[in-house]
């Protein structure tokens, strides 16, 4: 990059760190982008393929998504590039090095994200004293095992119901990615009437359209399988995930998974934005052009972070649910609103709510 700079604008990032430790082959990176909240909060992602200017937007989506929940705290994410599946004691040795070298950086509070979880965290603040989505034998609220934010993108689709989203009950639901997003939603979205008619994970996709077996699929899962050999069910390829004839597609993987080369494939109603940045900005166009409503994830997918805020400050497990509902409900329903009112996409309006809480934050800033 040959402007150090180039990735700055009004909000941030206000820091932007690298991580080396080539003794422990740590290589990491951390995108603080605003404080103004407070400490930021954000997922500390393993993977072996992220860019900086996508750890970058991730950051923003934390610092829009915790300012549209109205959490105090500001956005960051950090990456530590490495394959999230290697073996448990070098993924140890590895989370203890970045948790060193993050030590002294006090504005960032780490939590989980792809590739890492309460173990993970349980290491990093056994070495920081800091982090969030702990296990509950150390006071924390595991919230992938509950799993917060595919209860949070059911609610919000509850919300979304009377401003001419589908109708939850009789959804026929395709889901990308079953992780801890992607397989709670699909549980909550199953307990309210819902048929998931097709999954997919990084193996492969399963189809059926008289819907699957969820809680089948997920001790399937959770026994190391992927989805595509599961028992019933028709399997295809990863990617044809993105072609199933649904009401409601819910992407629960990486970013950029639509974008201009395969929106047209997209046959949903809605679109639920369960990953973080899932779709491309002109695919997100396209789809409006078409009446797809998509809703998007710094607001239905905040489940997780609220969760994580309401761990950090010492509350627990049934406080964080309720707390979520009643955030998605609200901030659904006022970005629903917003884009009614103003003739513009839920994306637009939700970006204006959110952009408004943080310039309204840097004002009351010593350095403002
Ligand atoms: N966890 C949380 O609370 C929150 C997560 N998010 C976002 O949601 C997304 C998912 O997170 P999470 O569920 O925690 O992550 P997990 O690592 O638990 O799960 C990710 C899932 O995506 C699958 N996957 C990976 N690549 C692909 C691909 N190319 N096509 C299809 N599936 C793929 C994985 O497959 P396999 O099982 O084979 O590895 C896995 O099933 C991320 O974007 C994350 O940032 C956002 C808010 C909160
Ligand atoms: O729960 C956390 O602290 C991290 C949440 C996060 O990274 C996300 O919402 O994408």
């Amino acid at each position: 990059m040959d402007d150090a700079f180039e990735l700055a604008d009004a909000l941030g990032p206000e820091k932007v760190l690298y991580l080396q430790d080539p003794g422990a082959g740590l290589r990491a990176i951390l995108v603080i982008d605003n404080v103004a909240a407070g400490p930021a909060l954000g997922g500390t992602r393993m993977a072996p393929d992220v860019s900086l200017a996508e750890c970058a937007r991730l950051a923003r989506a934390m610092t829009l998504k915790n300012a549209a929940a109205s959490l105090p705290h500001g956005g960051a994410k950090a990456v530590i590039f490495a394959d999230p599946k290697m073996a448990i004691a070098d993924k140890e040795r590895l989370v203890r090095a970045y948790a060193h070298a993050l030590k002294d950086v006090r504005d960032y509070i780490p939590g989980p994200d792809m590739g890492t979880d309460e173990i993970a965290m349980a290491w990093v603040h056994d070495t920081t004293g800091r982090a969030v989505g702990l296990p509950r034998e150390i006071g924390g609220i595991p919230l992938d095992e509950i799993g917060a934010t595919g209860f949070g993108l059911a609610v919000a689709l509850e919300a979304a119901e009377p401003f001419g989203a589908v109708p939850i009950a009789g959804a026929r639901v395709a889901l990308q990615g079953f992780g801890a997003v992607g397989m709670h939603a699909a549980r909550h979205l199953v307990e309210r009437g819902s048929r998931i008619v097709a999954v997919s994970d990084s193996a492969g996709s399963i189809h059926r359209d008289e819907g699957l077996d969820v809680s089948a699929l997920i001790d399937w899962k959770r026994q190391g399988r992927s989805v595509a050999d599961f028992s019933e069910g028709e399997a295809r390829s990863r990617d044809a995930i993105i072609d199933v004839d649904c009401d409601i597609w819910i992407p629960a993987a990486r970013p950029d998974v639509i974008h201009a080369g395969n929106v047209e494939r997209l046959r949903a109603r809605v679109v639920l934005e369960g990953a973080n940045i899932p779709l491309t900005e002109d695919a997100e166009r396209r789809l409006a052009e078409r009446g797809v409503v998509v809703l998007p994830d710094f607001i239905v997918n905040a489940g997780g972070v609220i969760c994580s805020a309401v761990e950090y400050r010492g509350g627990r497990e049934g406080e964080a649910l309720a707390i979520i509902a009643e955030k998605l409900r609200t901030n659904v329903a006022a970005v629903l609103h917003r884009a009614e009112q103003g003739q513009v996409l839920p994306r637009e309006a939700a970006v204006a709510m959110a952009r408004e809480r943080v310039l309204a934050a840097m004002r009351y800033r010593r350095t403002y």
